[in-house]
């Protein structure tokens, strides 16, 4: 569908959006700019794209039942996923009904739970992974940590930003790891992949679109991580040649596998020339971010246009970028954020204050952007920035 209606009348083109954290609000700002009526979707009210939306609803998005009543009370164009944690057996059975789920269906379902995209990348399209084992039981995670060997990773099959996930150095550390991943995973008690713990020079996030003129990579992103949750990333990342072509023979094979159209995020880990994909969003990766500072068209614009079929013939870079969290650690209803004139007093910076409505422990509320001549000018620049922010409880 390349027309697009009046917002709030009978021609609106509407979107629905499952999962209103600071990637939706992107996208929705993006859609709002192209004339979309946008329904936000989330289990708590206020969330940051509920803020730029038309209107929300608060929902549990695993009860398939209480997501079904809403999307068939708003009849959307296009339901658009933005977290993992959806009941995405119901998002299939809408798509078998005639609803459009971005990119589909099946690649939310498949990506909901790391056992289905692992199992796909590895075992179907033979693409290089970590060693893993699936575990149920103490016992089976103990048994495959014994056959992947240490250091290994262990995370909740369902779960995501490194909640529940821990590094694994000796025997001493299986109880605690079980433990921390049986309650840090975002839907509840139960499996768990062990991987065997990939030593790479740097990871990297490979965006790509899947558009209606073909699949478009956008020039790598690097980003430090810190338990399994990201604290700053830069593009372009420096890779040799073969390592670059190697990704996007990685990524192309996992985008059309997973197929429709939008923005993917695939993650791929890189030392020398070998390539190793570890997961892949079928939405705007939180590392993207960058995108905001360093290209014409975010990550977001693109997953915008993607989504409603509309062209993307070029996207331009303006240069070495980065990104920063504004990660603080506190409990309040009512943070604040001072000394902001310091933060952007540089040339080229920018920042996202996501306006979520509470805080209780670490929880990722803005981002710092910044470019400059280099990488690492660039990424200086914005932790400046970003270490400027007082955050006030
Ligand atoms: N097998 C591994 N070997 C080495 N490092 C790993 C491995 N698995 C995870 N990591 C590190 O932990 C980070 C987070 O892992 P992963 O992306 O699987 O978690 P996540 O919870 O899905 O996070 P997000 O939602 O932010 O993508 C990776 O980016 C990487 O830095
Ligand atoms: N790595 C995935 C990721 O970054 N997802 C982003 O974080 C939000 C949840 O934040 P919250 O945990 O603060 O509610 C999600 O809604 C999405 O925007
Ligand atoms: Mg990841």
């Amino acid at each position: 569908m390349t027309r697009i209606g009046t917002p709030l009348s009978p021609t609106a083109t509407r979107v629905l959006l499952c999962g209103c954290g600071e990637l939706g609000k992107e996208v929705v700002i993006e859609l709002q700019r192209l004339g979309v009526e946008v329904i936000a979707v989330d289990r708590y009210a206020n969330a940051p794209a509920m803020q730029v939306a038309h209107r929300s609803h608060v929902v549990n998005m695993l009860d398939g039942v209480a997501l079904r009543a809403v999307i068939e009370a708003e009849k959307p164009h296009y339901i658009v996923p933005e977290i993992e944690a959806i009941a995405t057996a119901t998002l299939v059975e809408l798509e078998n009904e005639g609803f459009n789920v971005v990119p589909t269906a099946r690649a939310t379902q498949l990506t909901m739970n790391r056992e289905g995209i692992r199992r796909l990348a590895a075992e179907e399209l033979e693409l290089p992974t970590s060693p893993y084992h699936f575990a149920d039981t103490y016992e089976d995670f103990a048994k495959g940590v014994a056959d992947v060997g240490y250091p290994c990773v262990v995370k909740p099959v369902m779960s995501s930003s490194g909640k529940g996930q821990s590094l694994l150095r000796s025997d001493a550390d299986l109880q605690k790891a079980w433990d921390y991943a049986q309650e840090g995973g975002r839907a509840g008690k139960g499996r768990v992949i062990v991987e065997g713990f990939i030593d790479f020079d740097y990871e990297i996030t490979l965006l790509t679109v899947r558009h209606v003129g073909g699949t478009t990579f956008l020039e790598p992103v690097g980003h430090r991580q810190e338990k399994g949750d990201y604290q700053e990333s830069w593009q372009p990342q420096a890779m040799s040649e073969k390592a670059l072509a190697e990704s996007q023979r990685v990524a192309k094979a996992v985008t059309d596998a997973l197929g429709g159209r939008g923005l993917f995020g695939v993650e791929l880990f890189v030392k020398g020339d070998q390539v190793w994909f570890s997961e892949v969003s079928p939405r705007p990766h939180d590392t993207g971010l960058v995108t905001l500072i360093s290209q014409d068209l975010s990550q977001f614009a693109l997953h915008a246009r993607a989504i409603l079929g509309l062209p993307i013939p070029v996207v331009r870079q303006f240069g070495p970028s980065a990104s920063a969290v504004i990660l603080p650690q506190g409990q309040s209803q009512q943070t604040s954020f001072a000394n902001l004139g310091a933060a952007l007093s540089e040339p080229d910076t920018a920042i996202r204050l996501f306006g979520k409505p509470e805080i209780n422990g670490t929880r990722r509320m803005g981002v710092c952007l910044a470019r400059d001549e280099s990488v690492e000018a660039a990424r200086a620049k914005a932790t400046r920035a970003s270490q400027a922010v007082k955050v006030e409880f």
